[in-house]
C-alpha cells in the first residue's frame, strides 16, 4: 500500500528520451522530467534500445502512443443528480495488429497510466506472440462508492464514446482491475446495439453465455503460477513448502494464490486494499478467498493474525507476487524484499530504481510482459473461438496456455543469458523487436 516513487530515476534515465516538443499539460508524456509510469515505460525502453540492432533507427514508435482518446462520460445518479466521469481509450502501438488490452475502473486512473499500461500491452502482446497491438483503458471512478445500476450506465456510455475506436478487427478491451464479466457483457451489448449485430469479439473476458471462453478469468493467476513454477526450476527452488507473499488477491492475485498453495507452496501473507493478513504456517487459502468474496477484502479473516501493512514488504518469503497496482515494489520497499523471486502479477509494480536494487540483491524479478501475459493469451483464444463460433474445453485451453506461457519464458530466458541482462530487458528485447520489425515492413507511406 505505498505509493510510487515518481521522481524514481535510474543511472539510464534521460538517455534516448525525446527532446521537449511542447509544454501543452496533454502532451507533458514528451517531457523526461515527467516521471509516473509512462516515464517509468520510457526509461524500460531506453534500456533496450543498445541491443535493438538496426531497428533501433524505429524505436521513436514506442515512445508515442498512437491515438489516445480523453471522453466525457455523464451519468444520471440513483438520487437524480447528474456525475461526470472521465474516460480514456489509448492504442499505444497497432503495427502487428488490433489494439488490445484491459479496462480499468479506479478513482486514480489518469492519462499517463493508461498510456503506460497501454504499451506494456504492447510489448507483452509481442512477447507471448499474439497477433495484437497494444491498448488500455481507464474510467476514473471509484466504483464501491457507486450502484450497479450506476456502473453500468457508466460501462455503456463510455463503450459508446470510445466506439469511435474499438471494434472486433480495431481494438479488443477486456477486464482490469475492478472490471469483471458483467462489465464486459455490458460493453459488448451496447457496442452490438450501436453497430446493430452482435459482435461478440469486440470485448473478451464476457461470461461463457455470451461467448466467453473457460479459463479466461484463472488464465493471468494460471501463467504467474506457470511461469513462477518456470524459473523455480532453473534457480533450484522446490515448490514444496516455499513460503510465498502476495499483495492484491484479486482476480490475479487470488488465482496464482490458489494454485501456489495446491502445489504445496505456504502462502504466509496477503495484503489488498483492505489490510493485511499472515500465518507462518501457511494460510488456508481456500477459506481466504471465500472471506473476500464474502466480504470484498482480507481485512477480518479469522484464521490468520494481523499485520501492519509496512511489514508486509518485509516478510519472509521465497517469492513475492505483487498484484495489485503500479509503483509498489519501489526504492523504499525494495531494499526490505527478502525473497528470492518476485514475480508480478501486477502491470506496471517494480520502479527502475527498485529494478536495479533488486538485481544488486541477486533477486529475481519475472516481469510483468511475459509474467501476466496469460490473461491476454487466453482472450486471444476468446477472440479466436467468436470468429469461428466454435469453443474448445478447458483442458484444451490450459494446455495451450501453459505451453505459450512456457515457450515464451524460456525464450526470454535465453536473451537474458546470452545479453547478460534482467528478464524485464530481455522480454523487451524479444517484443521490441517484433514491433519494430512490423514497423518496418509496413513502411511509412500511405
Ligand atoms: N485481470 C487480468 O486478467 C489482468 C490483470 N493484470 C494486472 O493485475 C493487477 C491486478 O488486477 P486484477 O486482479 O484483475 O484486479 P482486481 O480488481 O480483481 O484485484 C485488485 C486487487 O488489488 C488490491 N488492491 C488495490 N489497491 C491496493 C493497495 N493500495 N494496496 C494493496 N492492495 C490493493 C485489491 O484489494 C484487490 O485485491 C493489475 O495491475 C492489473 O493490471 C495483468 C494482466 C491481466
Ligand atoms: O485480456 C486482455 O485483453 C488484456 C488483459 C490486460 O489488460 C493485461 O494483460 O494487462
Amino acid at each position: 500500500m505505498t505509493h510510487s516513487d515518481a521522481n524514481d530515476q535510474s543511472p539510464h534515465a534521460g538517455k534516448h528520451i525525446s527532446p521537449k516538443h511542447s509544454t501543452h499539460p496533454l502532451l507533458s508524456y514528451l517531457d523526461p522530467e515527467h516521471l509516473g509510469p509512462w516515464g517509468i515505460y520510457l526509461q524500460q525502453v531506453d534500456r533496450v534500445t543498445p541491443y535493438l540492432g538496426h531497428l533501433a533507427k524505429w524505436v521513436e514508435t514506442l515512445k508515442r502512443p498512437k491515438r489516445a482518446l480523453i471522453v466525457d462520460i455523464p451519468i444520471e445518479l440513483d438520487n437524480g443528480t447528474v456525475a461526470h466521469f472521465e474516460g480514456y481509450r489509448v492504442q499505444h502501438n497497432l503495427s502487428r495488429g488490433p489494439g488490445k488490452g484491459g479496462v480499468r475502473f479506479h478513482q486514480d486512473v489518469t492519462l499517463s497510466e493508461v498510456m503506460a499500461l497501454s504499451a506494456w500491452m504492447s510489448v507483452k502482446n509481442a512477447a507471448v506472440n499474439v497477433p495484437y497491438g497494444g491498448a488500455k483503458g481507464g474510467v476514473r471512478i471509484d466504483p464501491r462508492k457507486y450502484s450497479q445500476n450506476e456502473l453500468e450506465k457508466v460501462a455503456r456510455r463510455y463503450t459508446s464514446e470510445i466506439g469511435l475506436i474499438i471494434g472486433p478487427t480495431k481494438d479488443i478491451p477486456a477486464p482490469d482491475v475492478n472490471t469483471n464479466e458483467k462489465v464486459m457483457a455490458w460493453m459488448m451489448d451496447t457496442y452490438s446495439q450501436n453497430v446493430g449485430a452482435t459482435a461478440t469479439g469486440v470485448v473478451t473476458g464476457k461470461p461463457i453465455e455470451l461467448g466467453g471462453s473457460l479459463g479466461r478469468r484463472e488464465a493471468t493467476g494460471r501463467g504467474v503460477f506457470t511461469v513462477g513454477v518456470e524459473a523455480a526450476k532453473l534457480i533450484g527452488l522446490p515448490i514444496d513448502g516455499v513460503r510465498v507473499a502476495i499483495q492484491g488477491f484479486g482476480n490475479v492475485g487470488g488465482t496464482a494464490g490458489k494454485l501456489f498453495a495446491e502445489a504445496g507452496a505456504k502462502v504466509v501473507a496477503v495484503q489488498d486494499h483492505t489490510g493485511t493478513v499472515y500465518r507462518d504456517g501457511g494460510l488456508d487459502v481456500e477459506a481466504l478467498l471465500a472471506h473476500v468474496r464474502e466480504t470484498g477484502g482480507v481485512s477480518g479473516f479469522g484464521k490468520a493474525d494481523v499485520m501492519a501493512d509496512d511489514e508486509f514488504w518485509g516478510v519472509d518469503c521465497d517469492i513475492l507476487i505483487p498484484a495489485a497496482l503500479e509503483g509498489q515494489v519501489n526504492k523504499d520497499t525494495a531494499p526490505r524484499i527478502k525473497a528470492k523471486m518476485v514475480i508480478e502479477g501486477a502491470n506496471g509494480p517494480t520502479t527502475p530504481t527498485a529494478d536495479d536494487i533488486l538485481n544488486d540483491k541477486g533477486v529475481l524479478v519475472l516481469p510483468d510482459v511475459i509474467a501476466n501475459a496469460g490473461g491476454v493469451t487466453v482472450s486471444y483464444f476468446e477472440w479466436v473461438q467468436d470468429f469461428s463460433s466454435f469453443f474448445w474445453t478447458e483442458d484444451e485451453i490450459n494446455q495451450r496456455l501453459v505451453k505459450i506461457m512456457k515457450d515464451a519464458f524460456n525464450a526470454v530466458w535465453q536473451v537474458a543469458q546470452q545479453h547478460k541482462v534482467s528478464l524485464r530487458t530481455a522480454t523487451f528485447i524479444v517484443a521490441c523487436s517484433r514491433i519494430l520489425q512490423a514497423r518496418e515492413l509496413r513502411g511509412l507511406y500511405p
